[in-house]
């Protein structure tokens, strides 16, 4: 007997599966992180299993690619596939214009990494995630150079945000990059995420934003009334 999944779940579940239908043999595919993405992942494994073939997948963290391994999704890398059919990944934040804020698991330097080499970026989500301004749910989260970390902290507060060292208890969250990740929190919410991305850009030693823009090209979201396809 499985057991009973709560009502957000099964909505991140419908779009990881209706994602998963996306994918056609030959493909080369990105896969993403978090709790959304894996229901992806493991939708494209039951598919694997029943005899998709993909050519390879490409994780965007260690964790993605221990699941994607343990469901026997064939894995690749950039080196071998610099360029991806398909790239699926939840996020934390979708505005009308599909900007997205992501991070909030820390893999969005990776993230970006393997979307951006990726034609089509897929976001999978439920509800809950939609925004009309990008900023008011999820602080935005950047990551730093660990020997940057309190000038960059600095610049970034004088850009208006509240910044926060993410902590993993005492210590400070490590990416699989071996870097830290402050999250910024504009109290007015980001009213222009492209300049506000491009402000950041400039700080020596941030070594990228949880801001992605004019990268995905269509929102999967399962709620309710059952999956919906949104795109600008
Ligand atoms: O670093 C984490 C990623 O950007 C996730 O894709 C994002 O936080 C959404 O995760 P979830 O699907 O668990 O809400």
């Amino acid at each position: 007997m499985t057991a009973a999944i709560n009502p957000q779940d099964a909505w991140k579940q419908m779009a990881g599966v209706a994602a998963a239908e996306l994918i056609k043999d030959g493909m080369v595919v990105g896969l993403g992180t978090g709790s959304t993405a894996s229901f992806f992942v493991q939708a494209l494994g039951l598919r694997i299993q029943q005899g998709l073939q993909i050519v390879g997948a490409v994780s965007s963290s260690q964790v993605t690619q221990t699941l994607a391994a343990s469901l026997g999704i064939p894995l690749t890398d950039l080196d071998t596939h610099p360029e991806l059919d398909m790239y699926v990944d939840g996020a934390d934040e979708i505005d009308p214009k599909l900007c997205l804020i992501k991070g909030a698991g820390g893999a969005l330097l990776r993230e970006k990494i393997v979307a951006s080499a990726a034609k089509r970026f897929v976001v999978v989500a439920d509800p809950t995630k939609r925004v009309e301004q990008l900023g008011h749910h999820y602080p935005l989260p950047v990551e730093v150079v660990p020997l940057a970390i309190t000038p960059v902290s600095r610049k970034i507060a004088q850009l208006g945000a509240r910044v926060k060292l993410r902590q993993t208890g005492a210590t400070p969250f490590i990416t699989d990059n071996h870097n830290f990740i402050l999250d910024c929190t504009f109290p007015q919410g980001i009213s222009n995420p492209a300049e506000l991305d491009a402000q950041l850009h400039r700080i020596v030693g941030l070594v990228e934003t949880g801001l992605f823009i004019n990268m995905a090209s269509q929102a999967i979201l399962g709620g309710p009334d059952g999956v919906q396809v949104f795109q600008p």
